[in-house]
Order: C-alpha cells, then structure tokens, then sequence
C-alpha cells in the first residue's frame, strides 16, 4: 500500500504546498482538469496524494485516514482536541502565515488590551441584559485563550467566512479571526487587541499518530523524511 498524502484542494495553500515539496524533489500535481480532484505523485514511490479541504485535513489526520497531511496549525489545534496526542509536526513550511486575532470596532476607545475586553464585556453586559458577541469559527482556540487571560462575560456566535462582516451586520460586537495583512480588518473598521496574537499559524506538515502503516509504508516515509529534511 502506499502513503497518503493530503494537500489542500484549493486555494492559497495548495500552489505554495506543490512548490515547497517541488523544491525538495516531489513533484505533486493534479490529474485531469482543473476539477478534478485526483492527484500525482513524482520523484517518490509509494506516495498517494489526496486532494482535501484545508479544514478537513485535521479530522483527516486524527482519523488516520492520511498518514501525511499539509494545513495551517490554527485548523489543526481548532479542530482536534490534544491535537499533539494525534499528529507530529515534520516541518513547517514557511508560507501561509496568519496571526489569530480577536479585534473590536475602531470606535471603542477605551479597549485595548484583553484587560480592557474583559472590563467592556461585563459592562456590556451590565447595559444591555445579555453578553458581548464574539464571532468567530476558532471556538476551542478563542475559548482557550479568553479562560486563561480571565474574560468571561462573553458568548461566541459562529461564523463560517465574512466574519468581520458581522460587526456591521450587528450580529457580534467583536470578532476573533485569521489576518495576515490586516486589510479586510482596516475595511471594516476593526482594530486587533494590542496584546498580540492568540495564535501564530502557518502551513505545517503533519504525520498522524493514529494511521496504521506496513513496512513498505514506513520505508517510504522514511525517504520522504529524508528529502524533507534536505530542505
Ligand atoms: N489571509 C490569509 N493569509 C494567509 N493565510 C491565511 C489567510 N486566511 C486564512 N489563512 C490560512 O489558510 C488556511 C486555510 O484557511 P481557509 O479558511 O482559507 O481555508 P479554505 O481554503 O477556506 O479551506 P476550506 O476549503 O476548508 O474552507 C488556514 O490555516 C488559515 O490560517
Ligand atoms: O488580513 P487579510 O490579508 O485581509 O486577510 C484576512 C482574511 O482572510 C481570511 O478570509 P478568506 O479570504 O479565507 O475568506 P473567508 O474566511 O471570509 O471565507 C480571513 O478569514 C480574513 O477574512
């Protein structure tokens, strides 16, 4: 049998994911047309590409359905509960960087730090009899991070894309997201909390703890880690 290797289907992190295993002597592409999500596999033997969402390559992974797959580490610690338990970070891959971030509209003057977040959630609450909305589709990971920095008067509402969208729509107060340039930030009218980021993501290689694999396959990894780390 040979190893499974899952690249992003689409998108920003599919090209840069050809070109980084390209440089290392992989050459991985698509099948067929432009819609067709098959793949092939050069310069290595043994290797199975699978073309797969980005969000799906986490559950991929754990499910040991994939024995490699590439996707940011912000959907691998998102969607996998001791996401370290599951998979091993092989290398990380340079590209695909984007800070997590939670911000507030640019109006709210007195909240800048997540100190300040926490004050303005229980007065917001205090004011209107319900808490403060944050939107976002990183639920474990914004939890996570508002526990331990103590804010608690607060709900998550989920938003599954546009989510600096929903302030204007007035379905959250604040959101927690992905940026990387800060523009669809700026254009509408948000401004990240000062104290950095919750989260530094980037596009990463992963091995799933949780995949079976024979003696052929653990050769062929092998190899691959070899080239990996020829870099
Ligand atoms: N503006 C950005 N710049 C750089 N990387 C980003 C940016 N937005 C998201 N990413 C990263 O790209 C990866 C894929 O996220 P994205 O939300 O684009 O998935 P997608 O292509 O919509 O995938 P899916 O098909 O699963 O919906 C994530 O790891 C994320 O951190
Ligand atoms: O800081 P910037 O460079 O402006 O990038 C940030 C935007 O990029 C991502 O959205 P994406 O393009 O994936 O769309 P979606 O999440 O809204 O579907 C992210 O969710 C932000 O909306």
């Amino acid at each position: 049998m040979s190893v499974k290797l899952g690249v992003p289907s689409k998108g920003r992190l599919m090209e840069k994911t050809f070109d980084w295993f390209g440089a290392r002597g992989v050459t991985l592409g698509r099948t067929g047309s432009e819609r067709e999500y098959a793949g092939r596999v050069e310069g290595v033997e043994g290797v199975e590409l699978v073309l797969l969402s980005a969000g799906e390559i986490p559950r991929e992974l754990a499910a040991g359905r994939i024995h490699l797959g590439v996707t940011g580490i912000d959907l691998v610690r998102e969607k996998l509960a001791q996401w370290d338990m599951q998979v091993e970070v092989l290398a990380e891959l340079g590209f695909g960087q984007a800070d997590l971030i939670i911000a507030v509209p640019d109006f709210w003057v007195d909240v800048e730090t997540l100190d300040d977040l926490d004050a303005a959630a229980a007065a917001f609450r205090r004011d209107h009899g319900f808490r403060m909305r944050i939107a976002t589709k990183y639920h474990r990971l914004v939890r996570d991070a508002l526990r331990e920095a103590g804010v608690a008067d607060y709900q998550l509402v989920d938003s599954q894309g546009a989510t600096e969208g929903t302030v204007k729509n007035e379905t959250a107060e604040a959101v927690a997201d992905i940026t990387s340039t800060g523009e669809t930030l700026r254009a509408n009218h948000l401004r990240p909390l000062s104290d950095g980021p919750l989260l530094k993501s980037q596009a990463t290689l992963f091995r799933s703890r949780n995949a079976a694999m024979d003696g052929a396959e653990r050769r062929t990894l092998e190899r691959l880690r070899d080239l990996i780390a020829r870099g």
